[in-house]
């Protein structure tokens, strides 16, 4: 809280989750494209722990493996080419997704345009057929806890950007994953739409259990959101810094223009430089 004593910034080593909260662990995790002369090692030697409902995000320069890790942790990168130990609540990524653990956000919001926007809320309902627990909210109430009551009939040609990527959250949510991933989720955005999601993804994640996973390259937005941030250094990606945020929530917009925040953008941001 600005004016007080208590720390913003603590413990450079990864965030330690107990074994009975940890939601995702990764142990000495190695990630490489291809194979032989064209073998690309993206990701090497990380650690890291995220917690029930723990808000991580991911920063770090351009190709520096964010995206690598976060499709890796997904479920989506074949097996031989991850090594190291990678578990989402005690299974693999790709157990962890089929069974609705998980489910992710991308920056282009990936709606089905012949779909209404109800339709493309219920389409993980059914691709799940059956196989994974009903949820708990219909995809009316889903639309409503991202702030799109009304908007079920219309199509996402009909939407704004920052309403696609509500209806991207809502579908996200629909089969009520314990993590959520979420690349670059409001990149796409102008900036005063982004501020008001940085506020929204607060207010909708505090309705969930979720814990979240976000890869960006604003600091602000890592800064705003999470309980930790990586700071990854690039050629192989690996861990550079981790550091814990401790602002209070919820927290406001306003905390961006506190010096507090701008001390921690500036710690971020000299690590960023001395790890090219
Ligand atoms: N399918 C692939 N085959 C070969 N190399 C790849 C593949 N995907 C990514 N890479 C390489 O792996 C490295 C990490 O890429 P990745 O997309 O994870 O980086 P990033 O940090 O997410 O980048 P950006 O911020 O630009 O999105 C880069 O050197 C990239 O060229």
């Amino acid at each position: 809280m600005p004016g007080s004593s208590q720390p913003y910034i603590s413990r450079a080593e990864p965030p330690v989750a107990t074994l009975n909260d940890e939601r995702v662990r990764l142990q000495d995790v190695c990630i490489v494209h291809g194979r032989g002369d064209k073998a690309v090692v993206a990701v090497e030697g990380v650690d890291l722990r995220v917690g029930a409902r723990e808000i991580v995000s991911i920063v770090g320069h351009s190709g520096c493996g964010k995206s690598t890790l976060l499709r890796a942790i997904a479920g989506l990168l074949p097996n031989s080419s991850v090594q190291g130990d990678l578990s989402v609540m005690g299974r693999t990524p790709e157990e962890a997704r089929k069974s609705g653990l998980i489910s992710m956000v991308f920056q282009e919001s990936v709606l089905a345009p012949w779909r209404t926007v109800e339709r493309n809320v219920t389409l993980p309902l059914e691709v799940a057929r059956g196989r994974t627990r009903t949820p708990g909210r219909t995809a009316s109430e889903q639309l409503e806890l991202v702030g799109l009551k009304g908007y079920e009939k219309r199509y996402p040609k009909q939407l704004s950007g920052g309403q696609r990527q509500r209806v991207s959250l809502a579908r996200a949510l629909m089969m009520e994953p314990e993590v959520l991933l979420m690349d670059e989720p409001f990149g796409a955005l102008d900036e005063i739409t982004r501020d008001e999601m940085h506020s929204e993804l607060l207010r909708i994640w505090e309705a969930t259990h979720a814990s979240i996973i976000l890869v960006t390259h604003s600091i602000a937005e890592a800064i705003f959101l999470s309980d930790h941030v990586v700071v990854m250094s690039s050629y192989p990606g690996r861990v550079a810094d981790t550091i814990s945020i401790d602002f209070p929530r919820p927290r406001r917009n306003e905390l961006k223009d506190s010096p507090e925040f701008a001390r921690i953008a500036h710690r971020i941001r000299l690590c960023l430089e001395q790890n090219r």
